[in-house]
């Protein structure tokens, strides 16, 4: 994985027909995807239950490029090494899951894995001022974590923030909620590149009729893309 600060859309797969996520990864990055996010959500950290590693071991050979994995579970030290031989390129974890995000963000990387950490909208962020030589992506939530199809938050206040913060260190900077070809340019332009986008991607397709998949990801990049700094 290499790091550039190009806008990169990463559709949530919260979003795919759950009989069928391995069709689903491969219709979507045939549609333009660039990353495909993976939402793992335990029913204690967050109030929904989707799916843990034997899954996304499953869609690994589906997924020709990155696999970013978002944990949205407490604790998650103990389940880091079964991701990470899941085959995740990305695995991210919540800052508010647990007490020790320095120790998180180590086990990730001793794993081989790039480390992200995740943000709700209720935390600031000086949450991660600490943490930054430690992380490679930093995921600005803009929905409450748990569901997909929620109304975006807005968050660019935060962005600008971080990117101020981030500096010239090689740490992208994740949007996930909400996001959508009227909404993806408001996070570009404050300084986001990759945008992880569940309802918006997928809607109005399906394994069969993959078109719209595209269609959606390109208006997306390109809402993206027209004011991005
Ligand atoms: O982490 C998530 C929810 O907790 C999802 O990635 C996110 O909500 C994407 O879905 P949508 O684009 O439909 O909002
Ligand atoms: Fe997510």
């Amino acid at each position: 994985m290499t790091f550039d600060r190009s806008i990169k859309i990463a559709p949530s797969i919260l979003a795919a027909d759950f009989a069928n996520f391995g069709a689903e990864c491969e219709a979507i990055e045939a549609q333009g995807a660039d990353w495909v996010h993976v939402d793992v959500m335990d029913g204690h950290f967050v109030p929904n239950i989707t799916f843990g590693p034997a899954m996304c071991a499953a869609i690994r050979p589906h997924i020709k490029g990155v696999m970013d994995v978002h944990l949205m579970i407490s604790p998650v030290d103990p389940y880091i090494d079964a991701f990470a031989k899941a085959g995740a390129d990305v695995i991210t974890a919540h800052v508010e899951a647990g007490p020790h995000i320095h120790r998180t963000l180590q086990a990730i990387r001793g794993a081989g894995v790039k480390a992200g950490v995740a943000l709700n909208p209720g935390t600031p962020a000086s949450a991660v001022a600490d943490i930054l030589d430690m992380t490679d992506l930093i995921c600005v939530m803009t929905v409450n974590p748990g569901f997909g199809g929620q109304k975006f938050i807005d968050m660019t206040a935060k962005i600008r923030t971080l990117r101020e913060m981030i500096g010239d260190r090689p740490i992208h900077i994740e949007i996930d909620g909400g996001v959508d070809p009227k909404t993806a340019p408001l996070v570009a332009q404050a300084g986001a590149d990759v945008l992880v986008a569940g309802s918006a991607a997928f809607k109005g397709g399906s394994v069969s009729n993959p078109a719209p998949y595209g269609e959606n990801i390109r208006a997306i990049r390109a809402a993206a893309e027209g004011t991005y700094a």
